[in-house]
């Protein structure tokens, strides 16, 4: 053996040694296990065993089939529940299920007798009316949001009645807003058109996706360093921004005893409301989407001290009876939701001449709107199951290039009648309330360096007229009854 160094530090030992200890352990843990058996302590707990039915109990088998019945409902129960789930997933997915159809299936599952599906969208629709007979009584100064490309077509005549009647100091003051998406002409005729009755200033929101500093360009820099219409409509900054402050900045300024002011920014769907609320406070503070009917509620921003801004939504009931197709061109129906997404299709092929579109849609030629449609679809490929070309999803893809200003359109004001330009009357003491001209003057540079339309060669179309509410809630809400809250 090897005799170890009585120096040495090392802690080796022998084999011997070392079997020895394990030896010990093992039987130092085997007395331990004994004496814990013998004290039962590592008794598991016993589960206690369901008897069952006993075997002499004389109704033993009409209870085991009771219980399989009752298991085999339970299960089927289940089942009906998951498909159900399933199919409200894939509606709300298509967007045909509004939160109402969910609040009405919650009131079937608790038992409650539910209304129709009509009926309730019919309440939320009133329900957006009663918000923005909110917006506008809790306002001083009403901005209606008008899309440039169809500005009479998204004027609303029975809003504009509204602010008129809800009381003399109330202010309505237009608002020209996509202007990036028509050519330099359209722009000053209209804003010379709409300026002929009342106060209206032009504008384009940013459509930057970041959080908060979306940009402003200034309209004096936009002139002095002549930006070409191309950087104007290539900027996702937001134009106007400064114009329109300054407007509501003179409005307050002029009435001295009142310090701040509330805007009510009303208008149809998808006209902008909510994205120049956005552009005016230089971050997302309320929601943005192409999709109409996004606000649901009257939402409220405070600009700096002095200005309030109110959102409200864009969704009532409007007057559709003459043509569904109308309505959902001017962006004012969810494009999920239309029953029958190719009429408006074929009014747009009515507008467009086939080459913008042959050129747009990268088709061959087409004779028909389905010819058109099915070519889409192909193109895009949307299919159906089995191949089938998926003709009403392709007309859905041009549904929203027309609203979004990927299929480019402007509109010209119409010529006044002799009797309209009597009454069209630039309400000069409005104008000095706002000091107009101030604000115009400083506007004129970046709409001269919008695009003229032999630039872009955008498609021109006749302007619509404006739209009212649909009788029926006019009827339920007489505007004084409802400003009795
Ligand atoms: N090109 C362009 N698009 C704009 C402009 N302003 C808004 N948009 C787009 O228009 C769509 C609708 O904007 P929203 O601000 O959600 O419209 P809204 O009026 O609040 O809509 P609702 O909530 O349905 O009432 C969005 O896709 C915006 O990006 C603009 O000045 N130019």
């Amino acid at each position: 053996m090897v005799k170890r160094s009585k120096k040495s530090k090392s802690n080796r030992v022998s084999l011997k040694k070392k079997h020895k200890i394990i030896k010990k352990v093992k039987e130092h843990h085997k007395k331990k296990a004994k004496e814990a058996k013998k004290l039962g302590l590592n008794k598991k707990p016993k589960v206690e065993k369901d008897p069952g039915i006993p075997n002499d109990w004389p109704f033993k088998e009409q209870e085991l089939k009771a219980l399989e019945i009752r298991r085999e409902r339970a299960k089927a129960e289940l089942e009906q529940n998951k498909a159900a789930r399933k199919e409200r997933a894939k509606k709300r997915k298509l967007g045909l299920l509004e939160e109402e159809d969910d609040v009405s299936m919650k009131k079937e599952s608790v038992g409650e007798e539910t209304l129709p599906v009509s009926k309730i969208r019919d309440n939320s629709e009133r329900a957006f009316y009663k918000e923005l007979v909110k917006v506008i009584e809790a306002s001083d100064v009403i901005l209606q949001v008008l899309d440039a490309r169809d500005p009479l077509g998204t004027r609303c005549s029975d809003m504009e009645k509204m602010v008129m009647k809800s009381g003399a100091e109330k202010r309505l003051v237009l608002l020209l807003n996509k202007i990036d998406l028509v050519p330099r002409e359209a722009a000053e005729k209209w804003l010379k058109y709409l300026r002929e009755e009342l106060p209206t200033v032009a504008f384009k929101c940013s459509t930057q996706e970041q959080k908060s500093n979306l940009g402003w360009k200034s309209s004096s820099k936009a002139g002095k360093t002549g930006m070409s219409g191309n950087s104007i409509l290539q900027t996702s900054d937001c134009l106007g921004a400064e114009s329109l402050i300054k407007l509501l900045k003179n409005y307050t300024r002029s009435h001295e005893i009142k310090k701040s002011i509330t805007v009510g920014i009303i208008g149809l769907p998808n006209v902008g409301k909510s994205s120049l609320i956005n552009s005016l406070k230089r971050s997302h503070v309320v929601n943005v989407g192409a999709t109409p009917g996004l606000t649901r509620s009257l939402q409220e921003v405070q600009l700096d001290r002095n200005v309030k801004l109110l959102d409200c939504p864009g969704v009532v009931m409007l007057r559709s009876s003459e043509n569904d197709a109308s309505i959902a061109l001017r962006n004012c129906k969810r494009i999920e939701k239309l029953e029958d997404p190719i009429s408006p299709v074929k009014e747009i092929l009515k507008l467009c001449p086939s080459k913008v579109l042959v050129t747009l849609y990268k088709v061959p030629s087409f004779d028909s709107v389905d010819d058109f449609l099915h070519k889409v679809a192909t193109v895009r490929g949307r299919l159906k199951k089995g191949g089938i070309v998926d003709v009403e999803a392709a007309a859905r893809i041009v549904l929203h290039d027309w609203n979004q200003g990927k299929i480019p359109y402007f509109t010209m004001p119409p010529t006044r009648t002799e009797a309209e330009v009597s009454e069209a009357k630039i309400v000069t003491e409005l104008g000095k309330e706002f000091n107009v001209d101030e604000v115009y003057g400083s506007e004129s540079s970046f709409i001269g360096s919008l695009k003229s339309v032999n630039e872009f060669n955008p498609v021109e179309v006749p302007p619509n007229v404006p739209i009212s509410f649909d009788e029926r809630m006019l009827e339920v809400h007489d505007f004084r009854a409802v400003f009795v809250f």
